[in-house]
């Protein structure tokens, strides 16, 4: 039989009160709570002990504390990342996040799902379901991103917003649950070209 970890990672049911899936969790509360703990004056060593619990980091990746992180080794960051105050990362099936992704204070992602019907749920029976980000996303403050959504490249998420379903790319999606309010066209890109040309000026 697969082990409960394996079960896990493939979206299946498992039971989470497991000695495997206890010892990763466990390690990934020890370093939350070490890298909550830093301090501006450390940040070499907040940056070693990221790259310990999280299972990939790019290059320039840097999350303001404090953080939490379910067990981190199923999460992946590209580079040039940033997360505000306060992010969660329940990352019980993988969580990948592409290059040059903000997101606000208060964003969380949400792999781990339990059932709907009460019986098999008072069982500890649960689900995860893989989150993806694309490339060039900012995600707004208090977002909350649940189990099995993909958001595209070139993505600007409304600050508040529930993601229940997959984002396409190149829009602006916002509300709850989040629906795509625009495409992000050229008449934005001559907007903040012109904007960026401003500050350049004076
Ligand atoms: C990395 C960091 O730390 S970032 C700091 C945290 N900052 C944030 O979280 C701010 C996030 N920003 C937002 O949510 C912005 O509203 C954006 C970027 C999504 C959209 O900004 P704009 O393009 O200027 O949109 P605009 O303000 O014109 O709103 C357009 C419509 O969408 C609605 N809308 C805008 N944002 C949201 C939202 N978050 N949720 C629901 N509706 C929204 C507006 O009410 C408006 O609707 P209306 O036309 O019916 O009045």
């Amino acid at each position: 039989m697969r082990s409960q970890k394996e079960k896990m990672l493939a979206g299946d049911l498992y039971i989470a009160a497991d000695a495997q899936l206890d010892a990763d969790s466990k390690r990934a509360r020890k370093l939350n709570r070490l890298f909550n703990a830093t301090t501006e004056d450390g940040l070499d060593v907040r940056d070693k002990i990221l790259r310990e619990l999280i299972g990939e980091v790019g290059k320039n990746v840097y999350i303001e504390p404090p953080f939490h992180a379910d067990y981190g080794l199923n999460t992946s960051i590209g580079d040039n990342f940033y997360a505000n105050f306060d992010a969660i990362f329940v990352d019980d099936c993988p969580v990948k996040i592409g290059d040059n992704v903000m997101f606000g204070p208060r964003v969380s992602i949400y792999t781990a799902g339990h059932p709907i019907d009460a019986t098999v749920r008072n069982e500890q029976l649960e689900y995860s379901q893989p989150i993806t980000i694309g490339n060039n996303v900012w995600i707004g403050g208090n977002a909350v991103i649940n189990p099995g959504v993909t958001i595209g490249d070139n993505v600007v998420i409304g600050s508040g917003s529930i993601i229940t379903h997959s984002i396409p790319d190149n829009v602006v999606a916002v509300g709850n649950p989040c629906h795509v309010l625009r495409e992000i066209n050229e008449e934005d890109k001559a907007y903040w070209e012109n904007k960026k040309k401003q500050y350049f000026e004076n």
